[in-house]
């Protein structure tokens, strides 16, 4: 068995006695049952997930994916695609809009190369590229099966080295020029849409060429016919390098029952294949942010999941996930230190 197929079937629902416990303690607090909102929602997930009453998520980080795609020869994204080289060494150096929020709220960043058009050694990125980018999936599959599942592997691999170096709490974020096509293909195979209603202008391509955008995701999905019950086909025929390996990091995540953030549309992506590879990785996410990006509802509504925040964010990167992060350590903070109806006198 390889390790994709190990990891996949060890993943286990959450611990319904300490989600019980971790309700009971919320229904004390000096407060109307309920009134915490998601507050209450994530102390009940992390409590389920971790096995515990108590728990410290002050450790976490953004695990970063890059790659380049073949298909940017088609005119889907607006900007030059060496910005995928010239920018993903700022994310460790804290200067992208990922590091600077990650830095604010202490969480390190771990960048990754799995598929950069360069040849060259990046500064403090991981280097574990597969090739240079994919293949343009307008003229054929993005990447073999063997590729695909690489990547997932990949992903899991240093999933599970954060969590062996102690991480308590994991956000996915990732870099790629052009990187909204193949994700609203995904988007589109797994929720049987056309490309149109889930592509948007990505990085901010001008809007009359987003129905060129959609037509060249079509025009992929129709040649390459990637199997909506599979997620290995779909990532291997309109996928890409960094995509797969975030959907590596939920899976893994979930199999050592540790909290995944999820960041805006590529991330989406990302966990619905993980989704598709087994459902009930969905209990170990947290979606960050609602992203402004078309497909965007429909593939958090897929998950079921709600989005913790929406600031119009369309950056990508897992600025969303360091920003939620916050909001997590908030979370468990007042449910550790807030005073119960026993230890207050409310008259009550
Ligand atoms: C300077 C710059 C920094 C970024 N950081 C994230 N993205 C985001 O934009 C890209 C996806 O959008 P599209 O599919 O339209 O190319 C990804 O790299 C994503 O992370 C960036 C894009 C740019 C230009
Ligand atoms: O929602 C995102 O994360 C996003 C949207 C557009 C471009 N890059 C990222």
């Amino acid at each position: 068995m390889n390790l994709l197929e190990n990891i996949s079937k060890n993943i286990y629902s959450l611990d319904e006695k300490y989600i019980n416990k971790a309700k009971e303690r919320l229904d004390k607090l000096i407060k109307p049952v309920g009134s915490l909102g998601k507050i209450e929602d994530i102390c009940m997930q992390l409590a389920g997930i971790y096995g515990s009453e108590k728990f410290d998520t002050s450790k976490k980080a953004i695990i970063a994916f890059a790659g380049d795609h073949g298909v940017y020869e088609e005119g889907v994204a607006p900007d030059p695609q060496n910005i995928t080289y010239l920018q993903f060494p700022n994310f460790a150096k804290g200067l992208c809009g990922v590091g600077t929020l990650s830095k604010f709220v202490g969480a390190d960043v771990v960048a990754v190369d799995v598929g950069i058009n360069c040849d060259h050694k990046l500064d403090g990125v991981l280097d574990y590229k597969i090739r240079k980018g994919t293949s343009n999936m307008a003229k054929g599959p993005a990447m073999s099966r063997e590729e695909a599942i690489k990547c997932l592997e990949i992903g899991i691999e240093v999933a599970e080295d954060c969590i062996e170096k102690g991480y308590k709490v994991i956000g996915i974020g990732e870099m790629g020029i052009c990187n909204t096509t193949p994700s609203s293909a995904i988007i589109s195979v797994i929720g049987d849409c056309d490309p149109l209603e889930v592509t948007g202008i990505g990085a901010g391509l001008k809007k009359e060429r987003v129905a060129h955008k959609a037509s060249v995701i079509r025009k992929s999905i129709e040649l390459n016919n990637p199997n909506p019950n599979d997620a290995i086909d779909i990532l291997s025929k309109v996928g890409g390098f960094e995509i797969g390996a975030m959907a590596g990091v939920v899976l893994g995540c979930s199999a050592n029952r540790i909290p995944v953030v999820l960041d805006g549309f590529i991330s989406y992506a990302a966990a619905l294949l993980a989704y598709k590879i087994n459902p009930k990785c969905r209990e170990y996410m947290i979606a960050s942010h609602l992203s402004a990006e078309p497909g965007t509802q429909k593939s958090l509504e897929i998950i079921n999941l709600s989005p913790v925040l929406n600031m119009d964010m369309r950056l990508g990167e897992g600025s969303g996930a360091a920003l939620a992060f916050n909001i997590i350590e908030a979370s468990n903070y007042t449910y550790q230190n807030m005073a119960t109806y026993d230890e207050v006198d409310l008259g009550k």
